[in-house]
């Protein structure tokens, strides 16, 4: 061991890493490790050495030396002369028993897998701090952007009011290609899954899962508490057509998935979250609104710090691996100096806020009949719910009549409340669409 290493006395000579998972990031991470070795070593102070790679089928060529790959991950982890483990296979198990394993044994580990975050956090933070390891996961909110790190170390001595922006980089793709080249849907996702951006079901990136899931982990880095995915309400984007596009950009407005985690505090004073995911419009004017493809970005608010915005590329094989990569720099340097990163910080336990209690903007979309008094009617059902409308365009559509109301803010309860009144008018054919509006001050 050289001194000018600056290792810590007893330090490893080398530094042993188990990679669980070879596929889209995996790949990538490997490179990384392969390509910047000298580098790697440089900043860590001792050199970081593959000593296996997990794969789910042995057969295929891969590129990699073959004596490197295992289909047996769970001897590999425990192997003496791993250090640290990074796990880039996805869903819940095998990876939350390879991980807590990993950890128990006193391996520091590295994860992209927010799906097993957003459930199972609590009890491997645990393990990791039983052990005093390490349990790093910048890639598992928004890829390559540092948002997670910011917020647990950046922002300690901060307030955090709200952390919200587009935090999945498959339905951004498939919403900027619907509303910039006109893309179809189904064409949009299946390129997003060729590029590597798609989970492996894709049902968890159209339907919120993965979004909510980052949602999940940012309210509970931000606001100190334990926010799981079951507290988020969700709503994906099967249900956004081209129509609601083009509606929305009569507005000036185009239409994200946002993740969004605020902290509300009620009229007594208590204080509470709200963490939600859904498409929403937001006017073309807004930040959000310029963020196209594959990037994500994230708004913080903090009591002190005001607002700061982060940008980047949210979903991709290097990207993803570029945040892999910065926390086993950080655990490995942790390794050489004997030292460990934050810890979980619950301690504020706030409550979550139910989503009917949240001020919200819907833009409602309908078929009327074409006759007198109906946009009376409708006008009618939003007072008797005490939901104010801001903007009403109506317009013939295909020998259909189409109403659209944008509303003031109302709590979403009152909002949800007046569509339902809306379905059961006689003069309205059909709701068409209903989404949120956010962005906006009104
Ligand atoms: N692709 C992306 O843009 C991003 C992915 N992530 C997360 O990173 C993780 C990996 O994502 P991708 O690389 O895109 O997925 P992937 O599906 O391309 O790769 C996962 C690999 O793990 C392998 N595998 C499955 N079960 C295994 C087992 N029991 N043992 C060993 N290998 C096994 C699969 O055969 C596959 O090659 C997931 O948790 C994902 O949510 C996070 C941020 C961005
Ligand atoms: N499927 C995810 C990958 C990154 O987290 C996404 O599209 O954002
Ligand atoms: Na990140």
């Amino acid at each position: 061991m050289t001194e000018d290493m600056g290792q810590h006395a007893g330090a490893p000579r080398e530094l042993g890493v188990a990679v669980l998972g070879l596929g889209n990031v995996g790949t990538e991470v490997v490179r990384i490790i392969t390509e910047n070795a000298i580098d790697l070593r440089e900043r860590i102070g001792a050199p970081l050495v593959i000593r296996g790679i997990a794969v789910r089928d042995l057969g295929r060529d891969r590129g990699v030396a073959r004596e490197l790959l295992t289909d047996d991950p769970a001897s590999l982890i425990r192997r003496d002369d791993v250090d640290i483990v990074i796990e880039v296979v996805g869903g819940i198990e095998p990876p939350r028993e390879l991980i807590r394993t990993a950890l128990e044994l006193g391996k520091s580990v590295v994860t992209a897998n927010k799906a097993l975050l957003a459930e199972y956090t609590g009890e491997l933070a645990a393990a990791a701090a039983a052990a005093n390891v390490d349990l790093y996961f910048e890639a598992a909110v928004a890829g390559a952007i540092p948002v997670v790190r910011p917020l647990m170390q950046s922002l300690a001595g901060d307030q955090v009011e709200r952390v919200a922006g587009i935090v999945n980089g498959t339905t951004n793709y498939i919403l900027s290609a619907m509303a910039e080249t006109g893309a179809d849907y189904e064409t949009a996702l299946a390129e997003a899954g060729r590029l590597g951006y798609a989970e492996a079901d894709p049902t968890a990136d159209v339907e919120g899962y993965d979004a909510a899931a980052k949602a999940a982990i940012l309210a509970s880095i931000a606001f100190h508490s334990r926010v799981t995915a079951a507290d988020v309400y969700r709503e994906g984007i099967s249900s956004v057509t081209a129509a609601d596009l083009a509606s929305a950009a009569k507005f000036d407005c185009t239409v994200k998935l946002l993740s969004i985690c605020e902290r509300i505090t009620e009229a007594d004073g208590t204080e509470r979250i709200s963490a939600r995911v859904y498409p929403a419009l937001i006017p073309l004017a807004h930040p959000l609104a310029t963020v196209s493809g594959a990037y994500n970005a994230v708004v913080v608010e903090a009591h002190d710090a005001g607002r700061l915005m982060f940008y980047g590329q949210g979903a991709g094989g290097a990207p993803t691996a570029s945040a892999v990569m910065g926390d086993v720099v950080m655990a490995a340097r942790n390794k050489v100096h004997s030292g460990r990163g934050p810890l979980e910080s619950t301690y504020a336990s706030l409550a979550i806020a139910p989503i009917a209690q949240v001020p919200t903007r819907y833009y409602v979309a309908m078929h009327v009949l074409d006759r007198p008094g109906v946009l009376e009617g409708v006008a009618g059902e939003f007072a008797k719910h005490h939901v104010s409308i801001a903007a009403v365009r109506q317009e013939g559509d295909g020998g259909r009549t189409q109403l659209i109301v944008i509303t003031h803010r109302a709590p979403d309860g009152a909002l949800a409340e007046t569509v339902a009144a809306l379905k059961n008018m006689e003069a309205v054919t059909a709701v068409t669409s209903v989404l949120r509006m956010e962005g906006t001050d009104e």
